[in-house]
């Protein structure tokens, strides 16, 4: 099939990518030069695993990036994977879209042929009817229905596994309002939709909208009450990680996202949950449990803080900061944790050294007062304290032997010999 998709960014990238894998011609639409030259050259814009060689393998043969609108005219299907960010009251700030749309529309106004739109970024109910349908409308003066069909199939790849995320997901949700674009999407998934432990929903299109912002509603949520309860697990004096791990061995429960501490970041849950309760509030609704899930992730960066605090001053203190990525495996900083805990500390007047091996030029130009090191060994040099904000594996068994004070808080639960350390303390444990 011949795909196109507008916006390669983390999402687009990656897909664009995968859709090669599994054999189809992919064109990806950029505003972006750099990433459209990153790609045609086949080198992957972004970190993450997988997709370097995909990218490599495929890139001038049925991958290939642009900057024109016109080549989506070549193509049957696009999907729309365009940034949905929050504006500065939370709720969902959709100018990128309507940009995206109107831009897609005037090019398909001289397209032979049906076409179908597929809105694949996080949108909240309603949008793909009554904000990308109505301007594709204008644009292009074709009607939805007759010569352009538009679905909305949401992605729930995560950043560090997005490659084997999409190919082999738990569900595909397709949202559609007519059959032909339905079974063109089935076809496009074929490869994915025989695997076994791949499901298929098929629903209507606001249906799988709010899909999307239910399940990562449901997987912040969950984070924070495992964070909440990992608080109450320290006052106590016992370890939350030995709790929840009996916790999850319910199958009601699971064992997945378990893992207290820092809490949660990145470019989606935070953005997702407020444009929820915004959303929600704009209805009439009061999402007074989605209220108090953000604040208790908020309250984690200063609590990890505040422990390092009650072992000495922070006035002028050398902090090293070990991981700066929002979780493992990415590049990606939006929203990260590990931000806040260098915020906090620059209030309090700590000199921070910080290290990640992949993020740190995504810090560097907001971060310019931050010293960075080139391994976690030169962060801790002379440091006189540590915070572990991101779990990369290479943090586990790691030597803080160079430090003028080894004392480390763990806000992520990494393999750490304590018994070398004269104190070592995890936020939730
Ligand atoms: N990042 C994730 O893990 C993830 C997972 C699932 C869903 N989503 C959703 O997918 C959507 C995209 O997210 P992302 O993380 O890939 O965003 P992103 O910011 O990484 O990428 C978006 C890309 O779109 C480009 N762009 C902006 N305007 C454009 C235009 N008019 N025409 C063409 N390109 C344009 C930007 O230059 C950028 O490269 C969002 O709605 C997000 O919520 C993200
Ligand atoms: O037990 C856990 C699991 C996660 N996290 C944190 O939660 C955040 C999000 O992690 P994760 O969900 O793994 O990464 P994302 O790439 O943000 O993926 C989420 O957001 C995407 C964008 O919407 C969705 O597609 C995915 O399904 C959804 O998991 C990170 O800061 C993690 O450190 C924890 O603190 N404890």
């Amino acid at each position: 099939m011949n795909v196109s998709i507008v916006g390669s960014g983390y999402v687009g990238t990656t897909i664009a990518a995968c859709l090669a894998d599994l054999g189809h011609d992919v064109i990806n639409v950029e505003i972006d030069k750099e990433i459209v030259d990153s790609i045609n050259a086949g080198e992957a814009p972004i970190h993450e695993s997988g997709l370097e060689e995909r990218i490599a393998d495929y890139a001038g043969t049925n991958l290939r990036a642009t900057t024109e609108y016109d080549e989506v005219r070549d193509t049957d299907v696009t999907f729309l994977c365009l940034p949905t960010p929050q504006t500065d009251d939370g709720s969902l700030d959709l100018a990128i879209m309507r940009a995206g749309a109107e831009s897609l529309g005037r090019t398909l106004e001289s397209k032979d042929g049906d076409h179908l739109v597929v809105v694949k970024s996080t949108v909240l109910p309603g949008t793909t009817e009554d904000v990308v349908a109505p301007i594709l409308e204008g644009e292009s003066g074709t009607s939805i229905g007759d010569g352009i069909d538009i679905a909305m199939n949401p992605e729930f790849l995560r950043m560090g596994t997005a490659v084997t995320d999409f190919l082999e997901p738990d569900k595909i949700v397709l949202g559609t309002a007519f059959d032909d674009a339905a079974a063109t999407l089935r076809e496009l998934y074929a490869p994915i939709l025989e695997q076994e432990n791949t499901d298929l929903v098929e629903t209507d299109i606001r249906e799988a909208e709010l899909i999307k912002y239910a399940n990562n509603a449901f997987l912040a949520a969950k984070v924070s009450l495992v964070n909440e309860l990992g608080n109450i697990a320290a006052e106590y004096d016992t370890d939350a990680y030995e709790v929840l791990e009996a916790v999850g061995l319910d199958d009601r429960i699971s064992d997945r996202f378990m893992r207290s501490g820092l809490g949660w970041g990145g470019s989606c849950f935070p953005k997702d949950v407020n444009a929820l309760r915004a959303g929600a509030r704009e209805q009439g609704y009061d999402p007074e449990l989605l209220d108090a899930v953000v604040a208790v992730n908020d309250t984690q960066p200063r609590r990890l803080v505040d422990l390092l605090a009650d072992h000495f001053h922070l006035e002028g203190a050398r902090i090293a900061v070990l991981g700066l990525s929002f979780k493992p495996g990415t590049d990606d900083v939006r929203k990260s944790r590990a931000l806040d805990v260098i915020d906090h500390l620059g209030e309090r007047g700590a000199t921070v050294v910080a290290y990640d091996p992949v993020a740190i030029e995504n810090v560097r130009p907001d971060y310019p007062s931050v010293e960075y090191a080139e391994s976690a060994e030169e962060a801790l040099e002379g440091a006189d304290g540590a915070v572990v904000a991101t779990d990369w594996p290479e943090f586990d068994e790691l030597s803080f032997a160079g430090m003028a004070r080894s004392v480390v808080i763990d806000g992520r639960r990494i393999d750490v010999d304590e018994s070398a350390l004269e104190v070592y303390e995890g936020l939730t444990w």
